[in-house]
This record gives structure tokens, sequence and C-alpha cells, in this order.
């Protein structure tokens, strides 16, 4: 391609610059008006092989007829020889046939995209400049040719014009012709007139004969005369009409020119435009590659001159100061004489080191033999008088004893002999080890040593070669500076021409590089075409690829079209199962939980567990009060050991029912101390319902991300003696609940802190400093008691990718304030007044339910915060789960069963159908159901 586009680019120019030749060719030898044709004209009848006279008369010939336009009698005569095929055919220019070749090209192309895949081809800016360069040459070369035309055109009416002169002048010619027959006809006819008006007597009769057939004679004359007549005036009726005709022909001619003029000079814009684009276009993508190669080129041919003259210049400075750079070397033979002499001296104090060590070590070894041979003789002694010993043992039996007695101290100084020997020859095989050792490191000192030495002959060697070259490099200066100095003194201009040599061969030298420059730039080239050719190839891999990959996401996407389909039918078909699931266990479920016994419970011993739960009846509850047993039946009924995973179990449908877009609300209600707090925060290690909830509600969201997107916000509140705090928020701001000003009616809470939550983790930390602000107090029943209620709010807005159907779900998890006997709780002052509160609000929430359950028309929600607060969520059309924790001791029984009571009387309340809060996203939206 780049070679294709350079071809392009240098026939581009050629072209150009042969034009201009041309035409300033053809500029002079014609009018200003006629600049191409005449030159082409010439170059044709060249070819045709006519000789430079007639050629010089064609010119002249052209430049008469434009300069007298009317009849001119030699100009006519000369026009005659003007022929038409020299005028007629323009010769083939160099531009149409770049032209012809540009087509062919463009057809090539065609075809080539003809049989490509219909993939499409990214222009490059040098492509987009070409292209421009070409459209350039194809307006260029059609303002040619109507040019040409036009010039053909006038030539045609150059010959028609001399054709009517042609005609005109034999018309004007004949007309005189017959003029003058007509007048000697006529003066003839008066002289036959005269003679026969001179009568004479004797011929009186023949005269009148003669006068009868004269005056026939006559009138045919006459008659003849005014045919003349009749003619010429036919004859000047066709002129005026030739004349009309050739003033029409000139007139269309003119406006045809004049027609041509504008064509032409529209063009002539046409071509400053683009003329302008392509410079514009040079400027927006820098120059073509050729100007850059150019660029380059003159830049490389810079940095040559500039290292000529670098070099020049300290071919000087050598001529200069040749003393300098010798002193200079003989310096750094010197520091390189007085390094070698360092490094021979600490080779000789390493060898003396050596030499020692060898000495020392032999001394030692000689010391360590002799002691060795000391020790060896004595053993051998003491092994002799043992021997002589046990000789004398046969003979003198009754000196046994006396000899067993002796023999002890000698066999001990054996045994201590021996024993010495051992260690003497441990030490001896530890020296000898050592020694080794010893060896081996003189060895390998040796080793070094030699390598030292090997080295130091290597450095002498180079040493002497640098002193050679140095030497040599310094007498060759010193002949150079002697020349100079002779040839100083003899100031003759030989030294001149040899200096001039010597730089002319270190110029030749020089031009010499560009070979090597050449080959390292066609590596260049070739290096960058493959470059190219890689970005190229790794372009069209990636395009390959991504088809590929397209196309098998295609048919990915199409085969799974029918699995998502049904797979949306099945989890529509889920949610509805689900839904009627949870409106078949009812839309408000009551679960009760009992709490175990703990040993902080009992304040006093014995106290009887007056709460019992029926193993095979999940739903009933018996307490024992004064002997009397009373069964509850509620929708679930939790036994003191249920998990926290069990009771969350209950719940989680609802969880999720959150997240298909209904309002759900939990709270847990009960006195104070009976695990309200358990059951929904729980413990770090055993957390409870609200996070647990959450972590099913982010699970459930990963679950559905393919269908569905999804955004959790958080917000958390408090009421504490009936003023509303925000959990989440450091200031404590009272807050209170409005209608929202977007007309849909809904509650909010102005100036509250909403989060939007990312992931399980982050609602982790919020839900912790929720914990940390809200409001406790220790209590007789409870050391930790919640002194307010707290609210979890959750909304969760979610999307349908497919339909873009939207769905708002909100989930309140309520920790009611603990229920409380303020006589038994202890309640005084400020705590009193907080557990008047706490039983008003949760009075008001007992209303509420009974206005719900008694279907009434008006439900007093506005009669609590917490109702007021909970209004969207308690109502008809959501979904309600309410944990009453009860204690199972016989000193809560009372608490137990208000708790118990209010918990059934919940229980009977219908909360209707539960309502989905869905708006149709266009495609297909679910009805509200
Ligand atoms: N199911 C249970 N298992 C183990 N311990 C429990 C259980 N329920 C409650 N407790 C413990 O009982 C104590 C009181 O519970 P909690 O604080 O949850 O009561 P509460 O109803 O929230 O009281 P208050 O209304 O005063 O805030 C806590 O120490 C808690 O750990």
């Amino acid at each position: 391609m780049y070679a294709f586009y350079s071809l392009l680019v240098y026939i581009f120019y050629t072209v150009f610059k042969k034009e201009e030749e041309a035409e300033l060719e053809g500029a002079c030898g014609s009018s200003p008006k006629e600049p191409s044709h005449v030159s082409m004209e010439t170059k044709s009848k060249r070819k045709d092989g006519c000789t430079p006279r007639l050629r010089k008369r064609g010119c002249g010939q052209l430049s008469d007829t434009s300069s007298s336009s009317d009849s001119d009698s030699l100009s006519l005569s000369d026009e005659d020889d003007v022929d038409d095929e020299d005028v007629g055919v323009p010769a083939k220019t160099p531009l149409a046939a770049f032209l012809s070749f540009k087509q062919e090209t463009e057809k090539r192309r065609a075809s080539s995209t003809h049989t490509d895949t219909g993939e499409k081809v990214t222009e490059s800016p040098l492509v987009t400049v070409m292209s421009h360069l070409l459209s350039f040459l194809e307006h260029y070369s059609h303002l040619q040719q109507l040019q040409q035309q036009a010039e053909q055109y006038r030539l045609q009416l150059r010959r028609h014009r001399v054709q009517h002169r042609r005609q005109m002048k034999a018309l004007r010619a004949s007309y005189r012709q017959r003029l003058r027959d007509k007048n000697a006809v006529i003066t003839s006819l008066e002289e036959v007139i005269a003679q026969q008006q001179s009568p004479t007597t004797h011929e009186h009769d023949g005269e009148r004969a003669l006068q009868g057939g004269a005056w026939l004679g006559l009138h045919k004359l006459v008659q003849s005369l005014c045919g003349l007549q009749g003619e010429r005036t036919q004859l000047r009726g066709e002129l005026r009409l030739l004349h009309s005709q050739l003033e029409q022909r000139e007139q269309d001619k003119h406006s045809k020119v004049q027609a041509f003029q504008q064509q032409i000079d529209e063009l002539k814009s046409c071509i400053e435009e683009r003329e302008e684009e392509l410079s514009k276009l040079r400027v927006a993508s820098g120059a073509t590659d050729s100007e850059k190669r150019v660029l380059c080129l003159s830049a490389e041919n810079e940095s040559l001159k500039h290292s000529l003259s670098m070099t020049q210049g300290l071919l000087q400075q050598l001529s200069v100061i040749p003393s300098q750079s010798s002193t200079v070397l003989i310096k750094e033979n010197e520091n390189l004489r007085s390094r070698v002499v360092q490094l021979e001296a600490s080779l000789q104090q390493r060898v003396e080191q050596l030499s020692r060590l060898e000495r020392q070590n032999e001394q030692s070894e000689w010391r360590r033999g002799e002691e060795l041979r000391r020790r060896e003789e004595r053993v051998k002694e003491l092994q002799l008088e043992l021997d002589k010993e046990r000789s004398k043992e046969p003979q003198v039996k009754v000196r046994t004893q006396t000899v067993e007695v002796e023999s002890p101290g000698t066999l001990r100084q054996l045994a201590e002999a021996r024993e010495k020997n051992a260690r003497l020859a441990e030490k001896l095989s530890s020296r000898s080890e050592r020694c080794k050792r010893l060896e081996e490191q003189i060895r390998r000192s040796d080793e070094v040593s030699c390598n030292l030495q090997h080295k130091i002959a290597a450095y002498e060697r180079e040493i002497g070669t640098l002193r050679e070259e140095l030497l040599k490099e310094i007498g060759h200066l010193e002949e150079k500076k002697d020349e100079a100095v002779k040839a100083a003194a003899s100031c003759s201009e030989e030294h001149l021409h040899d200096l001039q040599d010597q730089f002319r061969t270190l110029q030749k030298r020089l031009s010499a590089l560009p070979p090597t420059l050449r080959s390292m730039k066609t590596d260049y080239a070739s290096l960058r075409s493959q470059v190219r050719n890689f970005s190229d190839f790794y372009g069209s891999a990636i395009a390959e690829a991504k088809k590929q990959i397209s196309a098998a996401i295609c048919e990915m996407s199409e085969a799974n079209k029918d699995l998502l389909e049904k797979y949306r039918k099945e989890v529509a078909l889920r949610r509805k199962y689900h839904e009627q699931l949870v409106e078949l266990k009812g839309n408000i479920r009551v679960l009760c939980r009992v709490k175990p016994v703990l040993k902080e419970d009992q304040h006093e011993e014995g106290q009887a567990v007056v709460v019992t739960t029926d193993p095979n009846n999940e739903s009933a509850l018996t307490v024992l009060n004064k002997g009397k047993a009373r069964t509850f039946e509620l929708d679930k009924v939790f036994h003191p050991q249920a998990t926290q995973e069990e009771v969350f179990q209950e719940i989680e449908p609802l969880v999720t029912s959150c997240i298909d877009g209904y309002h759900v609300c939990i709270f847990a209600y009960g006195q104070t101390g009976s695990g309200k707090t358990y059951t929904m925060e729980g413990s770090v290690e055993n957390p409870g319902i609200n996070q647990r909830a959450l972590k099913h509600l982010f699970s459930e969201i990963e679950d559905r991300k393919d269908m569905w997107s999804y955004t959790v916000s958080v917000s958390s509140v408090e009421i504490y003696n009936e003023v509303l705090r925000d959990l989440l928020s450091k200031d404590g701001e009272k807050l209170d609940i409005k209608i929202n000003p977007d007309g849909t009616g809904q509650l909010h809470v102005p100036g509250l802190r909403v989060i939007e939550v990312k992931s399980f983790q982050h609602i982790k930390k919020i839900l912790a400093t929720a914990r940390r602000n809200r409001i406790t107090f220790g209590t007789q029943m409870n050391q930790h008691s919640s002194r307010s209620h707290a609210l979890l709010t959750i909304t969760v807005l979610g999307t349908d990718l497919a339909t873009g159907a939207k769905t708002s779900g909100k989930l309140n998890l309520v920790d009611l304030a603990g229920s409380e006997r303020v006589w038994k709780s202890g309640a005084e002052g400020e705590r009193l007044k907080e557990a008047q509160n706490i039983n008003r609000s949760l009075l008001a929430l007992g209303d509420v339910i009974q206005a719900l359950r008694g279907r009434q028309t008006h439900i007093p929600f506005r009669n609590s915060r917490l109702t007021y607060l909970l209004q969207d969520s308690l109502g008809k059309g959501n979904k309600t789960a309410m944990v009453v924790q009860v204690s199972a001791l016989e000193s809560n029984v009372g608490e137990t069963l208000c708790s118990l009571k209010f918990a059934q009387r919940v229980c009977k309340v219908e909360l209707g159908p539960a309502a989905r809060k869905i708006e149709s996203g266009g495609v297909h939206g679910e009805n509200c159901s």
C-alpha cells in the first residue's frame, strides 16, 4: 500500500511538472488565450513529420486569424490551407495517461472490494489526502477537456467563417461577371440603337423591317435586364440572409464562448478550493510521506553536514595542537604504568604471604609429625613392657597376685597412653584435614595468582600495544608536525593542495558513508513496514476476532433467546407461586419466639417456667397462669432453642417480596428484656434478622443481575420520646415527617441521611453505626434496655433490563422499645416519661392494628410517630410480620399474656392482597395485583 501511494504521489508530481512544462512551452509560441493546445498541436505535427517551416506558418495563421476577424483576402487565402485533422484531434496528454491509470486502479479497487465480504475499510489520513488529490486531478483533466472542446468549437467556427467568406467571394465575383456581361449586352444594344437612329433615304423600307426586329430585340433585352435585376435583388436578399446567419452564428459563438468561459472560471475556482482543502489537509495530517521522507533526508543531510564540519574542526584542532594530545596520551601511559606497578606490588605481597603461609604450614606439620613419632615410640615402649610382664606370667604364678596388684597401675598407664594416643590420632586427623584445607586454599590462591598473572600479562600486552600505538601516533603526529612546519616554512601551495586532497579524501570517505546509511535506511524502512504490517495484521486479527465473537454472541443469543424466554416465564411463575404462598400464609404473619431461660433472668431462685411449646404443633403455645392453662394459636411459634437462622427462614419470603417491589414491615414486639433486639440485630457471632435479610437481599440481587438491575439504599431512625432522630448522622438533629412535595402523597423525612449500599460489607458498617447511636439504658429488667423504637428502612429500586419496567420495594425492620409495667421496672423521672411514651406509641400501634382488623375507613396512623412513619408499610396491600417475644418465666407471665393477646389480635387482621409497586417499562408491563 505504501509503495502504491508513493507511486501515485510520484506520478502526480511528474504529471503536474510535465503539464507545467508543456504550458510554458505553449505560452512561448501562442497567444495568451490559447495556452496548451498549440503546443500539443505543434507536437502532433512534429510527430507527423511536418517541416519546421510549415509549423511556423501554422502558428502564424492562428495568430493572424485571431487578430483579424473580418474579411481579409490575404488571411482568407492563407486560411484555406488549414487542415481539419491538425486542429480537431488533441494529443493524448500525460495527465490523461495518469487518469486512465488511476481509473484502472479504481476499477481494480472496486472489483477487490466487491470480492471482499463487505468488510468496512477505515481510510487513513494518507488515503483521504490521496483521494482528494485524485478528485482534484479529475477536475483538472475535465477542465482541460472542456478547454479542448472550446478550442475545437472555435476552430470549427473559424472554418465555417472561412467557407462563408469563400462563398460570398464567389457570389460577388459571379455577380460582377454577370453584371459586366449585362453591361456589355446593353452597350452593344445601345450601339445598335445608335446605328439605327441615323437612317438613309434609300434604305427606308429595309429600315422599317429592321426597326420592327430591333424593337423586338430591345424588348427582349429589357425583359432580360428586368430578370437580371430581379436576380440581383434575389442575390442581395440571399446575401442579406447569409449576413444575418453569419451574425447569428457569431452571437451563438459569443454566447457559447461566454458559457465556456464561465465553466472554466467555475472549474478554476473549484480547483482553487481543492487546493486550499489539500493544503488544509496537509496542515491537519502533517506532510505526506514523501514530504516527510524529504524532510527526514534533509535533516539527515544536515546532521551529516554538521558531523562533517565537526570532523573538519577536529582535524584542524589536531593539526593545531598535536603536542597537547601527545601530552595527554603520555599522561595516560604514565597512569597505566603506575597502575601496573601497583598491581605488581600487590601481587608480590600476595606471593610473599603465600610463601609465609606455606612455611608456617610446613613447620607445624613437621612439629606434628615429631609429636606423633614420639607418641608412637612411647606406645611401643609401653607395649614392650606389657609383653614383658605377660611373658613373666606363667613362670611366676605366685607373683601373680602381686603382679595383678601392680599391673592395674601399668594397665591404667597403658589405657591412658592409648587414650592419649587416640586423642593424638584424632588431633592428627583433624590437623591433616586442616592441612588438606590449607592445601586447597593454597591451590585456590595459586589459581587466583595464576589468573592475576595472566591478567597482568594481558594488561602488559595491552599496555605494550597501546604504547606502540601511542608511539606510532606520536611519530605520525610528529611527522605531520614536521611536514606542517616544513610546509609552513616553504609556504608552498603544494601543502595546501595536499591538505585539500586530504580534505577531499575525507569528504569522499564521508560520502562513502551513505551506502551504509542507505542500507540502514532500507533496514529501517523494512522494519517500519514490518511494524506497519504487524499493526495492520494485528488490527485485522482483532477485527476478525471481534467479528467471530460477535457472531458467536449472536448465535448464542439466538440459541439462548428461547431459553431466556423460558427462564423469564419460569421466574414469573415462581414469583406468582411465591406470592400465592405468602398470601396463603397471610399478608400479616404473627410469629412468637420464646426466650430461653438465662441465668441472669432468674432473679429469684426456683422460678417456674410457665410457657410451653408443643413439638407436634408449631403454631400453638400454652401459658400456665394461676393454675389455668391458656393456649394461643399463632402463625408460628419458635421454641426457646430455636436458632437465629430458623427464625429468619420464616422471614425470608417477605424479604424476597421486597425485591419484587412490595412494601414489607417486620417488627419485633414484646416486653422489655424479652429478646427483641437479639432477634432483630443479634450478636456479632450470631447476627439477627436485619443482617440476614440484607445478606439474602444482596445474594438475590446477584442471582438476578442478568435480568434486573437494583439500587439499594438504607436509612435508619429512632423514635425516642416521640422525637425522630437520624441514627446514621452524628449531629442527632430532630427530624420531622412530611408529605413528599412530588405529589405522590408519600411520606418523607427531610434531612434524613439515605445511603446507597453497594455490598453486604458496606451495610455491616452502617448497621454498626446505627447500633452505636441508639439510646439504651439499664433497667431492672434489662441491663441494656433499648429505650427507643429503631427503624431500619431498606429501599430497593429495580429495573427490568429487558422491558425497562421499574419496581420500588421497601423493607422496614423495626425493633420496638420494650413494653413494660412501670411499677415493675422501677422507672421514675426521665425513665418514667420514656416508659410512658413507649407504652403510648405501642398502644397507638395496637389501635392501628385494631382499626385494620375492623376494616375501618379511618386508620389512626397519625396517633404516634411510629405508626405515622410505618403508614405506607402497615396499611392495605402491604406485607407485615410481627415477631412477638415472650419470656417463659412465671414472674413475667402477666406481660407474656398481654403480648400474646396483642399478637392474637394482630393475627386476625387481614391486610388484603398485597400490591406490587411496579411501573410499566413500555414493553410489557405487569398489572398491579
Ligand atoms: N434467644 C436468645 N438466646 C440467647 N440469649 C438471648 C435470646 N434472647 C435474648 N437473649 C439475651 O437477653 C438479653 C436481653 O435481650 P434484648 O436486649 O434483646 O431484649 P430486648 O427485648 O431488646 O429488651 P429492651 O426492650 O429492653 O431493649 C440480652 O443479653 C440477649 O443476649
